[in-house]
């Protein structure tokens, strides 16, 4: 069977402020709830603690990723990475695909990987990796006429049940979620009192939500081992379920030490800001975690996502992908030890559901009762658009 080869890589990046809304590390309004003093581990420094733009978050801004094959056909992604994933894709990553048979995507992946590798293997170099096999995955469903899921072995279930996280898990508990996962307010930097008032947020939202419905914390980062040990302890009483991504990803040791720490029944996450097999191959082999949590658009893609959860299969780990809508649903609904998704409250008071990468997506289905049906992801690709009214640069050519 013969298929149109690639014809063409281009990367564009997406301002703020002109359709740069999208998820979490892209562009976000005044006053969402996203960037309202989220611990992090820059808020050590006042004047970067009460918004993570102050320090950046949002420096990078959108990637989008189009293949275009010889019959017009065109495969596309949206990640982070912005205008240095663009030079990165242009100016490297093109030549791996170019005149390239679009299916031979194990051979493009590695090609990216380790053509890159004495400069890359991590962080924005993977992201724009996974940028382009994401926007491969598209195009050859687009050509087979079929949706991801299909390709990576069709669905294990009927539909995909979803946790919500936001700032408040009392109305995504009203909208059908299966549980509300918080920002951290407070970081070590705020002392006792900043301890008190994490505490104080559990008890409040658990008083609000009753006993069945999960609850957990998302502490991007911020935290050291002493402070996590002791936010586990005082959250339990109020049935925390699990504590996400407390210190810095390269602590593997801290985890392993965290995972020991916390009390009994309590899950420790993390794994959005890991990339590739061998990064989750430690994360593994330590003991750091219950859950990974690769970011589709971060780790290296489904290429590798496959890999990944394949190992994590094997150890007995759980795989929730990280936020990243569409192309995370399409790999959880094909996975048993991927038992249920992510959905990032986009709405400014993360009071109702709002598509994870609006403006930048058409299409982009969204849970309903915090369940979405296998059905809604049935359209060729990752079956959604680039949104045409969204404005598009592409600062290099090859
Ligand atoms: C809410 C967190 O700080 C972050 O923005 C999102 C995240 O880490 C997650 O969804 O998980
Ligand atoms: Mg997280």
């Amino acid at each position: 069977m013969t298929f149109p080869k690639i014809k063409q890589v281009r990367a564009y990046v997406i301002k703020g402020g002109e359709g740069g809304g999208g998820a979490d590390y892209h562009d976000q309004g005044e006053g969402h709830w996203i960037d309202n003093h989220i611990a992090t581990s820059m808020g050590r420094y006042p004047e970067y603690r009460q918004s993570r733009k102050s320090f950046g978050i949002n420096v990078l801004g959108t990637l989008v990723v189009e293949i275009e094959a010889d019959d017009g056909t065109i495969g596309f992604a949206v990640t982070t990475g912005g205008e240095p994933a663009c030079y990165m894709v242009e100016k490297h990553f093109a030549r791996f695909l170019e005149g390239r048979n679009p299916f031979e995507y194990e051979r493009i992946w590695d090609q990216m990987y380790f053509g890159s590798q004495y400069y890359g293997r991590k962080g924005l170099v993977v992201n724009a990796i996974s940028g382009v096999d994401l926007a491969l995955w598209d195009l050859m469903g687009k050509l087979r006429q079929e949706p991801v899921y299909h390709m990576l072995g069709g669905a294990v279930r009927d539909e995909l049940q979803f946790y919500a996280t936001g700032a408040r898990p009392d109305l995504a508990k009203e909208m059908g979620f299966i549980g509300g996962k918080m920002p951290l307010y407070h970081g070590p930097i705020e002392g006792e009192e900043g301890l008190k008032k994490n505490v104080e947020l559990v008890a409040d939202m658990r008083s609000k939500v009753g006993e069945d419905f999960w609850l957990m914390y998302d502490c991007w980062m911020a935290l050291d081992v002493n402070y996590a040990t002791r936010l586990a302890h005082k959250c339990h009483e109020y049935g925390l379920k699990w504590i996400e991504e407390a210190i810095n990803p390269d602590d593997y040791w801290g985890y392993a030490q965290l995972k020991k720490n916390v009390p009994q029944g309590m899950l420790v996450t993390t794994g959005e800001h890991e990339s590739t097999r061998w990064g989750f191959k430690m994360l593994m082999d330590m003991g750091c975690c219950d859950i990974i949590q690769p970011d589709v658009g971060w780790c290296g893609g489904v290429t590798e996502l496959l890999k990944i959860s394949a190992l994590a299969d094997a150890n007995g780990t759980l795989v929730v992908p990280h936020g990243s809508s569409v192309y995370s649903y399409h790999f959880v609904i094909t996975r048993h030890n991927s038992p249920f998704a992510e959905f990032l409250m986009m709405a400014p008071k993360a009071d109702h559901v709002a598509p994870m990468f609006h403006p930048q997506l058409l299409g982009e289905p969204v849970p309903e009762n915090g369940r979405l049906k296998v059905t809604a992801l049935d359209k060729p690709g990752f079956g959604v658009e680039l949104n045409p009214e969204v404005k598009l640069y592409r600062p290099y050519e090859h």
